[in-house]
């Protein structure tokens, strides 16, 4: 963009970057509050985390309380994708600032982080709400921008990512979030429609998550024998009914001891997770 040309902030525009930015930020702790999450960190359990705890997500969180607002702000106003990434390492330097060096969401800084821009660049444009698949497929608007991005070929996602030949959060995003549009979002619409709780309807919709992405966490702390077992412990509890069969807490129980005993986390679909969430809320915000 011209750099003489300013941004221009409007009250509307304003307005609407700071719900999009609440909602993100909600969307994050819902995800933390829900119980029952193979391997993940609940309030009630640290799963197969020895370096964070719920406190750490939550000082994550507030720390990323303006990055989100940020973004959706920068996006109503047009700027390009390189001031969307130079948000979002800012974002990265806070929440390791915060969590005292932990890396607790750098990958949903990321995705989140783009269906928030989408988002509300969609809002800006229309002046309608999107529906969660459109705020998905907005993002494919910086596909170019995404692969020209520099990118940390050691990171453990890259490493995973190479070593065993799959795609990572980059491609899905530059893809338009595909897993969200065809599997995430269907699977919590038709949970919530059928009268889960919010929590039985997101424990359902992330053991889908699981049994289905390529989590570069899974790959890079269990390879690929790590995926593969979490993906049929996943496919097992669908199989017997999800969220909607009885006593489907116990069953999920029994499956978190055993991925915290095998130190297996999925960190990829606990973001898509958080991500479905929030585009199921920006639906009627
Ligand atoms: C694009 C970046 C994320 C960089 O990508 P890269 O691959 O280099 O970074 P990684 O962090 O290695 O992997 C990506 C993170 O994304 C999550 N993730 C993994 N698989 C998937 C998937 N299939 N689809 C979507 N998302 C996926 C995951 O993040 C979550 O897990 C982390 C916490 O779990 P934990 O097990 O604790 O992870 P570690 O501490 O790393 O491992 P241990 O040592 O504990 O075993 C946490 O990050 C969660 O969010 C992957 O980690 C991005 O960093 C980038 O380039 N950013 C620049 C800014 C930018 O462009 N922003 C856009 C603004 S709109
Ligand atoms: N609840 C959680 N536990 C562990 N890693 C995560 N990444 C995102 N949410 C997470």
């Amino acid at each position: 963009m011209n750099p003489i040309v300013r941004s221009v902030s409007t009250p509307r525009v304003d307005v609407d970057s700071a719900r999009m930015g609440r909602l993100a930020i909600a969307s994050l702790h819902a995800e933390l509050a829900c119980d029952l999450k193979p391997g993940l960190v609940t309030p009630f359990d640290t799963g197969s985390h020895d370096d964070m705890d719920a406190g750490t997500f939550l000082r994550s969180l507030f720390a990323l309380r303006h990055y989100f607002r940020a973004v959706a702000s920068a996006s109503a106003r047009g700027d390009g994708f390189e001031v969307l990434r130079q948000h979002g390492i800012a974002a990265e330097t806070a929440m390791l600032r915060a969590t005292g060096g932990v890396n607790t969401h750098r990958g949903a800084i990321f995705s989140l982080g783009l269906l928030v821009a989408s988002a509300s660049a969609y809002r800006q444009s229309s002046s309608t709400t999107p529906t969660g698949e459109q705020v998905c497929e907005g993002v494919r608007q910086w596909a170019h921008a995404l692969g020209a991005a520099p990118l940390d070929p050691h990171s453990p996602g890259q490493r995973a990512r190479i070593r065993h030949d799959v795609a990572g959060v980059r491609e899905q995003a530059a893809a338009g979030y595909p897993v969200l549009r065809t599997l995430a979002l269907p699977t919590l619409r038709h949970a919530i429609a059928a009268g889960l709780s919010r929590e039985a309807a997101l424990c359902h919709t992330l053991m889908h998550l699981v049994a289905h992405v390529d989590d570069l966490n899974l790959l890079h702390r269990g390879g690929a024998e790590g995926l593969h077992w979490a993906r049929e412990q996943a496919t097992g509890f669908i199989d017997g009914g999800g969220a909607f069969a009885p006593g489907w807490r116990a069953r999920l129980q029994t499956i978190c001891n055993a991925f915290a005993a095998r130190r297996l986390s999925p960190g990829g679909s606990a973001d898509l997770l958080a991500c479905s969430w929030f585009l199921l809320q920006q639906e009627r915000a």
